[in-house]
C-alpha cells in the first residue's frame, strides 16, 4: 500500500547560471508530496489501525526536518558567492546554503536524503519512503525516488 501527503511553502532562489529568468532572485510556493509504502497497521483499538502511517505523522516529520528550515528561507548554492555574501549582511536573515543549485530537482533529492532517516515504522511493517516530489510550480516538479 501506498499512501501520499502534502505540504506547502515558501521560498526564494536563483538559479546563477540559468539562461534565462531564474538567475534573477525571485520566490515560489513551493509544494512537497511525501509518498510512503508500507503493509497496513492491523491493531485493533490503536488510533493509527487501517493506516500505513497516520498523515498527521508523516506531515510533523516533513514538517519539522524540512518545511520548517526552508519556509520563508532564501535557498542559496554555496558558489553564488555574490549573494551568499548579501544575505550574510543581512541582520537575522534566514538562509539555507546548498552544496548544488536549488532547483526543484536538487531540492528534492535533498529532501529526500533527509527524510529517509526519520521515517521509521512502529509495527514490522516495512515502512519505507517512495518517493518525494517537489513542486516548484503548479505545473513543474522533480521526483527524488527510492
Ligand atoms: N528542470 C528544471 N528546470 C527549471 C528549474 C528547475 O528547478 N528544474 N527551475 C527554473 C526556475 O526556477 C523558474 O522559476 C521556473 O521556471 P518556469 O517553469 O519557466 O517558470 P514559470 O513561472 O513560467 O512556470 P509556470 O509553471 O508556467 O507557472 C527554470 N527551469
Ligand atoms: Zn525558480
Amino acid at each position: 500500500m501506498q499512501i501520499t501527503t502534502r505540504l506547502e511553502f515558501d521560498a526564494g532562489h536563483r538559479i546563477p547560471s540559468h539562461k534565462s529568468q531564474c538567475r534573477n532572485l525571485h520566490g515560489h510556493r513551493y509544494a512537497m508530496e511525501i509518498t510512503l509504502s508500507g503493509n497496513i497497521i492491523e491493531l485493533e483499538g490503536a488510533s493509527d489501525n487501517g493506516m500505513v502511517m497516520d498523515f498527521s505523522d508523516v506531515k510533523a516529520i516533513a514538517k519539522r526536518c524540512v518545511v520548517d528550515q526552508w519556509d520563508h528561507a532564501f535557498l542559496v548554492y554555496q558558489d553564488d558567492t555574490a549573494v551568499l555574501a548579501f544575505l550574510r549582511s543581512l541582520p537575522n536573515h534566514k538562509t539555507v546554503v546548498f552544496n548544488r543549485v536549488p532547483t526543484a530537482e536538487n531540492m528534492a533529492a535533498e529532501a529526500f536524503r533527509i527524510l529517509q532517516a526519520e521515517y521509521h515504522d512502529t509495527y514490522g511493517t516495512q515502512l519505507k519512503l517512495e518517493r518525494v516530489r517537489l513542486y516548484e510550480t503548479p505545473n513543474s516538479w522533480a521526483d527524488a525516488l527510492a
